[in-house]
């Protein structure tokens, strides 16, 4: 698998891509699947239709890698949060965690619960060429703590903020449980068919430094070095958005590490040379724009020549792009990088 050989650092062709949430709003065809099925999480909870919405992308795109259609908020649900998700809101869990006894009430078997994501897994895996990678997936622990102590999507964090400074003790006991189903969870999708697997830590960028490695990174890490130790073939990603700034002090069991479109990927280079595979990273909103998707793909093609490279969005696909010039961006960075291998 070419994506697979890419996330080891190996020679490939050409430069693999996909696109973080490719399946999605975007595709028609996602649109009627889930007026079919009526909503989100619904989708999630159905293999079948789990299974049919991941290899859209696939199908439609050409990309080199599915991502498993599901939420990072499953498994806090499954942990026995109700979730729902509103209009115009997004996610929203009205029971939240504040207090000892909150924890202890979680339910340590979410990881059981949630089979309906292994059931997606073994689906997809059977069904996918066999020349492209499934990638499994999970929040952060810090992530998808973020929403289970401030209930929704959040602009200060003041809740959970307070808990860094106020209560990090009782943080920490949240983070490691939330690590130790992680681990569970993303062990269990290997087992399933998974060819690698993808941590999204979409708020790191909400701590400051120091506060990022202590709450959020060193629990990446500590996924990533279990992982790595069951199941050394397997590639770990890593994505922490908004640390641009602390990308010198990152370092940890991952093959892959992820790089926002806040980051300039040269500069990510500059600190981890050839340590890491780097994955991304266009801005999501050049793709509204043919001319601006080209100049950012051949500029990053450029930089990234004869280097460790994983082709994609900065951050995820965003609803209202035209199919076509998603398709565009795909086939360009084959195209680019398979000339500039040609070049050298
Ligand atoms: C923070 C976060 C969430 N979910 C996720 C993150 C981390 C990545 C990031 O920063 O975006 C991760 C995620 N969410 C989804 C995937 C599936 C795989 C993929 O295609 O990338 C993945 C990997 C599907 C989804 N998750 C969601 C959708 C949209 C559902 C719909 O309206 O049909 C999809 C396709 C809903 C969701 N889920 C979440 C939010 C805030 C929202 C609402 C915002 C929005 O509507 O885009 C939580």
């Amino acid at each position: 698998m070419i994506f697979v050989d890419a996330c080891f650092g190996k020679e490939t062709p050409y430069t693999p891509v996909w696109m973080m949430r490719q399946a999605g709003r975007y595709l028609p065809e996602y649109m009627e699947v889930r007026r079919k099925v009526g909503n989100f999480l619904d989708m999630t909870r159905n293999p079948e239709v789990a299974a049919e919405v991941t290899l859209q992308p696939i199908d439609i795109l050409d990309v080199d890698a599915a991502i498993l259609f599901s939420d990072i908020l499953n498994l806090p649900m499954e942990m026995g949060l109700p979730l729902r998700f509103e209009k115009g809101v997004g996610p929203i869990f009205d029971k939240t965690i504040s207090t000892e006894e909150d924890i202890d009430a979680l339910d340590a078997s979410a990881d059981e619960k949630i089979s309906y994501v292994y059931e997606a897994v073994k689906l997809i895996r059977e069904r996918l060429n066999p020349e492209k990678a499934l990638i499994g997936f999970a929040g952060s622990p810090w992530t998808i703590a973020t929403y289970m102590v401030e209930g929704r999507g959040s602009k200060q964090y003041a809740k959970i903020k307070k808990m860094v400074y106020a209560n990090p003790m009782l943080l920490h006991r949240l983070l490691a449980f939330n690590t130790k189903e992680t681990i569970e969870y993303l062990s269990k999708q290997i087992e399933a068919g998974a060819n690698a697997v993808m941590i999204f830590d979409s708020w790191g960028g909400a701590l400051e430094r120091e506060k990022f490695f202590e709450f959020s990174w060193n629990y990446m890490k500590e996924i990533a070095r279990t992982l790595k130790q069951k199941y050394p073939h397997i590639p770990v990603i890593g994505f922490s958005k908004g640390v641009g700034l602390y990308m010198g002090d990152m370092d940890g069991d991952f093959d892959v590490i992820g790089v926002d479109w806040n980051t300039p990927i040269d500069y990510a280079l500059g600190i981890f040379k050839d340590n890491y595979t780097l994955q991304g990273n266009m801005d999501p909103t050049r793709l509204y724009s043919k001319s601006a998707t080209k100049d950012a793909v051949e500029k990053i093609a450029r930089i990234m020549k004869g280097h460790r490279h994983i082709f994609n969005l900065g951050h995820g696909i965003l609803p209202d792009v035209p199919v076509e010039n998603a398709k565009y961006f795909v086939d360009l960075c084959k195209e680019v990088s398979r000339k500039l291998r040609e070049e050298s």
